[in-house]
């Protein structure tokens, strides 16, 4: 079997074409234009990347974006200030505070001064809980947009083994949750488990997001699963995915690569859920 590939960048193009035209419309209806701002602390490399990234985008759907890059020695107490003050500015409707941040700051703590209706990252407590629950929230940007990569290969979730490969507060957890509410059934592997390939040899769908380049072997994945690759590591200069992409191939059926897989419905759903901030604005 050779994989399809899920092209995430076509997709995600896709989304963000849909996204510009209610941006326009919302602009002239309601006299709303959608902003977001971003926070980055310190001097994180790939960080700065994504962010510039972020900014980039958002302008070129017509949305309003400010980007606070702030130095490394940034105190927990001016980020809530700052986070405070974006809080009550009336032209944001999305704030994102970079991750990882530099030591000495609690990212809990930040996201929970976030107002939730603006923490469009969906980090915030309240966020986390209500996706737990099945309840309204704002559903973290990775995990949504692996949901809309498995969904545009036209099969269905329900009913089907999927293995998340990873448990971070980002990409794992909430990607099993929305697996579960798709009615997959769904197994969380970490670096603890003992016999990943057990595991993963039962999968109709797998979701790598451990950050651990290539731990995925082609010998691990079922004939004909649909495998996820949200890992992006640089080695040697070059971005390495968590699943060994090439053996990968000749078993799955479908495969994201990387680049060009998940990193870009990231920031595609980050545009959607600023969109859906903005829109409850709009009366
Ligand atoms: N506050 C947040 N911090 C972080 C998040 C997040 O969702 N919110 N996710 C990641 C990083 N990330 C967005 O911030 C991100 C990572 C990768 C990509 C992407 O498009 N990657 C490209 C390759 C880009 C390159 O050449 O380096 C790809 O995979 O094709 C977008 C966003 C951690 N922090």
């Amino acid at each position: 079997m050779t994989a399809k590939v899920i092209d995430g960048k076509a997709i995600s193009k896709e989304i963000r074409e849909g996204i510009s035209k209610e941006v326009s419309e919302i602009k002239e209806k309601f006299n709303i234009t959608p902003g977001l701002a971003v926070v980055i602390v310190g001097n994180d490399p790939a960080s700065h990347t994504y962010v510039g990234m972020k900014e980039k985008s958002c302008t070129s759907v017509g949305m309003y974006s400010e980007v606070h890059r702030l130095p490394e020695e940034t105190t927990q107490e001016e980020l809530l200030q700052l986070i405070n003050q974006l809080n009550e500015d009336n032209k944001i409707h999305g704030i994102l505070v970079q991750v990882p941040l530099p030591g000495g700051i609690n990212e809990n703590i930040i996201n929970s001064y976030i107002k939730t209706e603006k923490d469009v990252d969906g980090f915030h407590a309240i966020n986390s809980g209500n996706l737990f629950l099945g309840e309204d929230s704002i559903v973290p940007c990775t995990p949504k947009g692996i949901i809309e990569l498995i969904k545009s290969t036209g099969a269905s979730i329900s009913g089907k083994n999927a293995v998340v490969v990873g448990r971070s507060n980002i990409v794992g957890k909430p990607a099993a949750v929305l697996l579960l509410q798709e009615n997959a059934t769904v197994t969380i592997c970490h670096s603890k488990t003992k016999d990943l390939k057990e595991y993963l040899l039962k999968a109709d769908i797998v979701v790598a997001a451990v950050g651990k380049p290539e731990l995925v072997k082609g010998d691990m994945i079922k004939e004909g699963a649909i495998v996820i690759d949200a890992g992006t590591t640089v080695v040697d200069g070059k971005l390495v995915g968590d699943v060994e992409y090439s053996k990968a191939c000749e078993v799955a059926s479908h495969i994201t690569p990387v680049p060009g897989g998940v990193g870009p419905m990231t920031i595609a759903m980050l545009l959607e859920n600023t969109l859906e901030a903005a829109k409850k604005k709009c009366k």
